[in-house]
């Protein structure tokens, strides 16, 4: 059977560096561009690419899904940064080009996409909900992707059960004190040297919390939702957000 052709965007950063190596130890798969800055996307199209995957910064990763759907080559993109503006311009794109498949997974650790379905589980039973991300200093956004997304998948449950806003008496003069307001949720960001990447949501009823936490302690935590993104994506045109639905999570 023919391998899958590969290409990384951002190859030389933390996760695309580690994606690099997943990718050539995948039997099923070739590594047939690697690209950092600078480098020509054009490429991709005379490497043959069946699948790029996306793992550079909010600056760049819109530049990059044009070129790709343009050309037919699937993206699987871990690149944060998803605005509706953002998700209906790759749509207008996508309609253009129907047969192309782009997964936006905004975590590919199955732990962390776990977290995002036990929490929107667990948010209609709680009158208080509250999202806590860490990270390596280095990220370049904040609130992390997965924290935005935990906190919309949570106020959906909420609205759903018919939950109104969270109890809040705060009245504070302090910018950020109560962190940012995602959706109704507050979610804050710690970033702290030694970390790597981490969630907590914290929810609260009479008399009782809960806590759900998730931590990625090193970056191979990222890599078979990688590898199952570029494989199922070949099969899935249009745009796909979220990794579950390329899970069987019962
Ligand atoms: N969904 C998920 O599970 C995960 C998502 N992420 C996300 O992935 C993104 C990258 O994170 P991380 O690896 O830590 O960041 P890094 O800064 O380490 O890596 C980004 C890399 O992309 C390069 N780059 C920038 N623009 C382009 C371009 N146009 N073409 C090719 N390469 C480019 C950068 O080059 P230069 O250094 O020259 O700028 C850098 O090497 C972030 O948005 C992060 O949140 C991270 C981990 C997991
Ligand atoms: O930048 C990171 O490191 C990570 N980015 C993603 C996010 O913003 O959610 C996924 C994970 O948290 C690691």
């Amino acid at each position: 059977m023919s391998k899958l052709r590969v290409a990384v965007l951002g190859a030389q950063g933390r996760i695309g560096s580690e994606a690099v190596k997943a990718v050539e130890a995948a039997e099923d798969m070739e590594l047939v561009a690697a690209l950092g800055r600078g480098d020509k996307l054009e490429t991709l199209a005379e490497a043959g690419a069946q699948v790029a995957v996306e793992l550079t910064t909010p600056a760049s990763v819109m530049e990059n899904l044009d070129f790709l759907i343009r050309h037919g080559i699937h993206g699987v993109v871990g690149t944060t940064g998803w605005t509706a503006d953002r998700l209906a311009q790759l749509d207008t794109w996508l309609a253009a080009s129907p047969k192309t498949g782009v997964l936006i997974a905004p975590n590919f650790s199955i732990g962390a996409v776990l977290t995002m379905k036990f929490a929107a589980q667990a948010a209609r039973y709680f009158e208080s909900v509250e999202v806590i991300e860490l990270h390596h200093p280095n990220k370049v956004d904040a609130p992390s992707g997965t924290a935005t997304r935990t906190a919309e998948l949570i106020a959906a449950a909420r609205a759903e059960a018919g939950l109104g806003a969270q109890p809040d008496a705060t009245s504070t003069a302090l910018d950020g004190a109560r962190g940012a307001d995602v959706s109704g949720v507050p979610v804050h960001a710690v970033r702290l040297r030694g970390l790597l990447a981490h969630q907590e949501v914290l929810l609260g009823g009479e008399g009782e919390t809960l806590t759900i936490r998730h931590d990625s302690l090193h970056h191979s935590s990222f890599m078979p939702g990688i590898l199952l993104g570029a494989r199922r994506v070949t099969q899935t045109p249009g745009l796909t957000f979220g990794l579950e639905h390329f899970l069987d999570l019962g």
